[in-house]
């Protein structure tokens, strides 16, 4: 009764949308691990723009490219808020980060920060050496795997190189050192990821919060909030600490944030807490977006030879027997860049961006009230048939010719979304991805293991933010050089 009584008073012009169950809505239709492939599937039947009810939250699911143009560009500034869901609000200090803020002033600040003296051009190409030596690690621990025949955990090989090059970029530190702590160190960062993803009764029902202290909830995440944010604390004390610039010439990302909030200089009263929520952003978005890209790149390499022939041929050519791909060679490996591009548009890592509206506003003849979720689906978008031809075919050359932006110009490829909210961390991910991937290819042929046919090769995903692949893609290396 009182879901239809909330329904009723909701404009009658509302998107069509799958009938719900009474009270949950739509909500057993949100499986985490498969939601964009069933939001998918349920787009085909109730259209581009589709309503859900989620719980007592009424929600709009973008599927295609037209209509991500309406929310993203022509309303951008309109839908450029973030629902605030109750873990992820916890721990990022009420919104103090950017991934999870609102758009208010103080977010347009911190994204200044971001872009301008954090995430810019002159730090993605100082970074470099610490790329490449990362990479040239990996590929030195591979080659005895390759040696011995063994065979390579790569998701697991790709995850730890990602996370090791950006904890040096951004806190100067590697977290691989020490077993334990670094065991404890990922413990703690599984927690939060799974946190963010956990269902709380309180962000659908409001008035049942009281569900999630019952059975737990509210503990388990005010413990991992004190945990993580005893570790924040500690890179921002180690940061302060006068001695530390005599040991570090380099500086870092948070070396940079404590600056400003030193000095002042900021539009906003920067507090230690918003350093610590942008911290938390980097931890939690920037390796597992790094290594889903390269772990899917190579899987559809491994389905496709042709495409694994030519991207090979191409980084031989051109790198030669010089032993390493350098960030020089990069610009010269354009199929390299189209297989990167077909990758991102079939399996984007984080396939659903979340959105909530900030004013009133009319979207293909709907009314749209302020304060409305969105979930814009990049999967669905990159399966878009008015805007791909064969989308379910994996074809780089389908770029070939045409100039599709994939940096928040051209809406039907928005793996980094677009507008107010764009990633901040296109170049250094696309950097490190594309160092990575031109390395994998140049040194070693690949294999699967065990008489392991290329159809065998499962695209099951995992639940959470971002869309990893379920099972690791393990496989057995050939040096070729
Ligand atoms: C291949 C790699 C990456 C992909 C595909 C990716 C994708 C995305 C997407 C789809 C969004 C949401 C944008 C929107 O709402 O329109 C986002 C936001 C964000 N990303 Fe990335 N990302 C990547 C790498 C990185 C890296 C390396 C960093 C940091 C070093 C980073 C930091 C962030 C932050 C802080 C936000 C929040 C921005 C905001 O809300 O204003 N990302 N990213």
């Amino acid at each position: 009764f009182l879901l239809q009584k909330h329904r009723n008073k909701r404009n009658l012009q509302w998107p069509p949308g799958p009938q719900g169950l009474p009270l949950i809505g739509n909500l057993h239709q949100l499986d985490s691990s498969t939601s964009q492939f069933h939001l998918w599937q349920l787009s085909k039947k109730y259209g581009p723009l589709m309503s859900l009810q989620l719980g007592f939250v009424p929600a709009l699911v973008v599927s295609s490219s037209k209509m991500a143009e309406e929310i993203m560009k022509t309303h951008n500034l309109k839908f450029s808020s973030r629902p605030p869901k109750l873990a992820q609000q916890k721990l990022s200090y009420n919104g103090l980060d950017l991934a999870f803020a609102p758009y208010d002033f103080c977010y347009i600040e911190m994204k200044k920060i971001c872009v301008v003296h954090l995430l810019n051009s002159n730090r993605v190409k100082a970074s470099y050496p610490i790329r490449e030596f990362e990479v040239t690690q990996m590929l030195e621990n591979i080659s005895k795997l390759a040696d011995a025949s063994q065979s390579i955990d790569l998701s697991k090989t790709i995850f730890s190189l990602s996370r090791t090059i950006i904890c040096r970029v951004a806190f100067g530190k590697r977290y691989d050192e020490e077993e334990t702590n670094q065991r404890k160190f990922q413990a703690l960062l599984q927690e939060t990821e799974a946190l963010f993803t956990t269902f709380f009764v309180s962000d659908y029902f409001p008035f049942l919060g009281f569900i999630d202290k019952l059975i737990g909830l509210m503990h388990r995440l005010e413990k991992n909030f004190q945990e993580f944010d005893i570790f924040l604390e500690n890179i921002v004390q180690e940061h302060l600490d006068s001695s530390r610039s005599k040991t570090h010439i380099q500086e870092d990302i948070v070396d940079v944030l404590l600056q400003i909030w030193k000095d002042g200089s900021s539009k906003v009263d920067l507090s230690l807490n918003h350093i610590k929520g942008v911290i938390m952003n980097i931890f939690v978005g920037a390796s597992d977006t790094i290594t889903a890209t390269v772990i899917w790149a190579m899987t559809y390499l491994m389905k496709n030879p042709i495409a694994m022939k030519k991207i090979q041929e191409e980084v031989r050519g051109i790198v030669g027997n010089k032993g390493l791909v350098n960030e020089d060679d990069i610009p010269n490996l354009s199929y390299l860049k189209l297989v990167v591009k077909e990758t991102l548009r079939m399996q984007p890592p984080i396939p659903i961006i979340p959105r909530e509206s900030t004013q009133d506003c009319r979207i293909d003849g709907y009314q749209i009230p302020a304060k409305t979720v969105i979930h814009v689906n990049l999967f669905a978008i990159g399966r878009d048939p008015q805007a791909w031809e064969n989308p379910e075919e994996f074809c780089p050359e389908r770029f070939i010719g045409k100039f599709i932006d994939f940096k928040g110009q051209n809406c039907e490829l928005i793996p980094f979304g677009a507008g107010r909210r764009l990633c901040p961390g296109i170049s250094i991910g696309l950097a490190t991805v594309e160092l990575c991937l031109a390395n994998l290819l140049y040194k070693f042929d690949w294999e699967l293991p065990n008489g392991m046919k290329k159809e065998d090769l499962d695209m099951d995903t995992q639940p959470g933010i971002t869309m990893h692949k379920k099972n690791a893609l393990c496989l057995m290396a050939r040096r070729y050089i």
